[in-house]
């Protein structure tokens, strides 16, 4: 992948595991670049279709709406898609070149998750045609929010190689120095914001964001944002 210099708040914020409206609006009132919503029956933030839908409709456009899927199919993933209005899919999985190749002909921006110490790991990464890379670490019961925090320097070699999207553990006391140590394009918390599996809390949100913000906004980066608006094609 070829780097660009661009210019866009960096890194990009994604709070993860929404089920709530009112929540997700008060993330992006907060300043959250994108949300997730997890389509994983064995997590405990899955949301039904209905659900989704609610969230995203909640959210202005500026904000991403990021589905995220563990080894799902096609057909699953572009259900929930146009059903929900997500803008994006991230794929937590055994997922293959070919299903991203295939969401992103359809528009669909696609970030792969990648295992530090596990598989796929991050010498998976130069077979996917994707627009980010969420990296975390494979220790815990779920394939993701598992509040695993890591050596999150591991990753900044590939962070300039990559749209890197930091992940695993994060908290808004710890985020300041994850960054400083990773230099990702983007982060990704969930556990680390949360009153329970799933209900986010608005403090820990708005000290997350304002220990990202403290870190400053860089006028440069290499990569183009991970986290485009919603209502438009994805096409880089
Ligand atoms: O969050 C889940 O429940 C989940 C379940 C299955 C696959 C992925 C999942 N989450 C993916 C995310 O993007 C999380 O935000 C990421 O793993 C970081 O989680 P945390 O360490 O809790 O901040």
């Amino acid at each position: 992948m070829t780097p660009t210099p661009t210019r866009f708040r960096f890194p990009q914020v994604k709070i993860c595991g929404l089920t709530r409206p009112d929540e997700a609006a008060r993330c992006a009132a907060l300043g959250a670049d994108a949300i997730g919503l997890v389509f994983f029956p064995k997590s405990p933030r899955n949301v039904s279709v209905e659900q989704a839908r609610a969230v995203v409709a909640a959210l202005p456009d500026r904000v991403a709406a990021v589905g995220v899927f563990v080894d799902a199919d096609f057909g699953f993933i572009m259900s929930r898609v146009e059903g929900c209005g997500l803008s994006m899919a991230q794929l937590h999985g055994r997922e293959t070149p070919a299903l991203v190749d295939r969401l992103t002909i359809e528009g669909v921006g696609v970030i792969k998750g990648l295992f530090i110490d596990g598989q796929p790991g991050l010498d998976a990464a130069d077979g996917f045609a994707a627009h980010g890379f969420l990296v975390e670490c494979a220790k815990g019961p779920l394939p993701g929010g598992n509040a695993m925090a890591w050596d999150w320097g591991a990753a900044r070699d590939f962070g300039q190689h990559h749209p890197l999207v930091l992940a695993g553990g994060l908290t808004p006391e710890n985020v300041a120095a994850a960054i400083a140590a990773a230099r990702p394009a983007a982060i990704d918390v969930s556990s680390g914001v949360e009153a329970t599996p799933g209900r986010k809390d608005a403090d820990k949100v708005a000290r997350l964001l304002q220990a990202v913000n403290k870190v400053g906004y860089q006028a440069s980066a290499s990569f183009p944002p991970v986290f485009r608006p919603r209502g438009g094609r994805c096409d880089g």
